[in-house]
């Protein structure tokens, strides 16, 4: 930990407290532009010890990753690896490699249109020559065996063929192989949870403690504080660009941990919890059957109402979203859907960004028919949509003109919810929309949806998260691709879900 007595005696005896960490930074700066990611921070990281790295989005934990995996350069301060100073031009992946740092990002990093194991052949150089495509693909396997038993991925499989979740798992799994040359000593994990489904998610926490426990040493960044709870050690909380606590996890608790981060404490939990189901009234304006479907079940959505998609990932949840969406404009016997759509995608990489745009012309291409006059987009209209949507979702950007990949990854997913929740549609589908969204703008957006569905808005959620299920009427669980359970507001239970997921006999 770096307390404030630590940095006097490093600033005392230079060099000499961090000889025993893999990885230290201090007084480290990091600016793009005008905009100042990282104002001085100090972190050592030691041997077999877990951090779990929290704080709003925005407030620099993934730039300073980006820093220890060498991906980024500093602008100033201190970069030391295993006792030695490296002066920053220097920093690199290689020599962050070197000593065993490895990093799953994010955004995922794995070619598409290569197999799983040619993906470990692109990480692991040294796995060469003869036989190298078996001796890669046994290591993979391997890997995936101890961290997700049960897992059902082939290493021969085409990765942009593999489920969000499972190229998740195959990233996680390339970044614990050890090679002759090369062993993972620090495995930095940036919100590795998010794709994966919750008993997916414990393999991982659980095997992150048993690579901890045998001397490694791993940094967890999430916005679940449950998987911080049960994982860290050692809590490091980050605020616009600074660490502001670094203490033993045993020191916060979950108020305390939110307070730190800077937002209000939740005592309105309750009230989502409290709410009742809607009574349905009149005819649903969605209705939807998924093609797997035997026995005519069917998902309805009536007007507002908060539908909430269930199960597993990769079970159907977004194939019936999808079908939803495509019979808003085309006929489909297996779906009808009477008004205007918008949709929050999950995969914001694939499906959600126009990556070449700026903040705020992703935020207002849903809308340029609402914001046009005479045929012309009226460009104040368009900048007032865009600065209401940047205050009311707390988008962190100094310009919304500049691009959307200049944002952190939770910020680019407001941008992705403002677009729909600002356009003038009457039904919203999210596909596990909160991915990467910090605490404080989570309670806000589910504030949101809930008045907007009293004020007549429909929601379709699927949600990988239990909690998320709280705020909805009705939930359908999936199951092989089909609805194998329906629960209602008040008989909603984490058991039942999970219950109906596994249970063979519920098909
Ligand atoms: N390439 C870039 N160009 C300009 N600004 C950037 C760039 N990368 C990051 N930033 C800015 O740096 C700040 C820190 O971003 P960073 O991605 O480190 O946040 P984060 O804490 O990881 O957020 P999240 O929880 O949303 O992932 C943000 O204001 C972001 O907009």
């Amino acid at each position: 930990m770096t307390t404030h007595s630590q940095q006097q005696r490093r600033e005392a005896m230079p060099g000499s407290s961090l000889q025993d960490s893999l990885v230290a930074l201090s007084g480290v700066t990091k600016t793009f532009g005008a905009v100042r990611a990282l104002a001085g921070v100090d972190l050592s990281v030691g041997p077999g010890e877990c951090i779990g790295l929290v704080g709003h989005n925005g407030a620099g934990k993934s730039t300073l990753m980006q820093i220890l995996a060498g991906t980024l350069r500093p602008t100033d301060g201190r970069y030391d690896l295993g006792g030695e100073t490296v002066a920053l031009s220097d920093v690199s992946v290689s020599k962050a490699q070197g000593v065993g740092i490895r990093c799953v990002f994010q955004e995922l990093s794995l070619c598409p249109n290569l197999t799983a194991t040619e993906n470990v052949r692109v990480r692991h150089a040294a796995l060469s020559g003869f036989g190298w495509r078996k001796r890669a693909a046994k290591l993979l396997t391997e890997a995936l065996d101890d961290i997700f038993p049960g897992h059902g991925i082939s290493p021969g499989a085409t990765v942009g063929d593999l489920s969000l979740g499972r190229r998740q798992m195959v990233e996680i799994a390339i970044n614990f192989i050890a090679t002759e040359s090369s062993h993972p000593r620090l495995v930095i994990l940036d919100e590795p949870t998010s794709s994966l489904d919750q008993s997916v998610a414990s393999q991982l926490l659980a095997y992150a403690r048993r690579f901890v426990e045998a001397g490694g040493s791993i940094i967890l960044i999430s916005h679940i504080l449950g998987d911080i709870f049960s994982t860290a050690g050692r809590i490091v909380v980050m605020r616009d660009g600074a660490v502001v606590a670094d203490r033993p996890a045993s020191e916060f608790d979950r108020a305390s941990l939110v307070a730190a981060m800077g937002h209000v404490a939740e005592d309105d939990e309750d009230e989502a919890l409290a709410h009742a189901a809607k009574a349905r009234i009149g005819e649903p304006v969605v209705i939807a059957r998924p093609p797997k479907q035997a026995n005519g079940a069917a998902v309805s959505l009536h007007r507002g109402e908060i539908v909430g998609l269930a199960g597993l990932a990769g079970h159907g949840q977004t194939a019936l979203l999808r079908l939803v969406q495509h019979a808003a404009y085309h006929r489909s016997r297996l779906a009808e859907v009477r008004g205007r759509i918008a949709f929050v995608a999950g995969d914001r990489q694939s499906d959600g960004v126009f990556p070449l745009w700026s903040i705020g012309e992703n935020v207002t291409i849903r809308s340029l028919p609402a914001l046009s006059r005479l045929g012309f987009v009226s460009s104040a209209r368009e900048a007032a949509m865009e600065a209401e949507w940047k205050d009311t979702l707390k988008i962190r950007t100094p310009d919304m003109d500049d691009n959307i990949l200049t944002l952190s990854g939770g910020n680019q997913q407001k941008a992705l919810f403002a677009r729909a929740l600002g356009s003038d549609a009457e039904i919203i589908a999210m596909d596990d929309p909160m991915r990467g969204v910090d605490v404080g703008t989570k309670r806000e957006v589910y504030e949101r949806i809930r008045k907007e569905a009293g004020e007549g808005r429909s929601f379709l959620w699927y949600t990988t998260e239990f909690d998320e299920l709280l705020h909805c009427d009705h939930v359908y669980v999936f199951r092989e691709g089909r609805i194998v359970a329906e629960l209602d507001r008040g008989e909603l239970t984490e058991e039942k879900v999970l219950q109906s997921s596994f249970d063979e006999a519920a098909a």
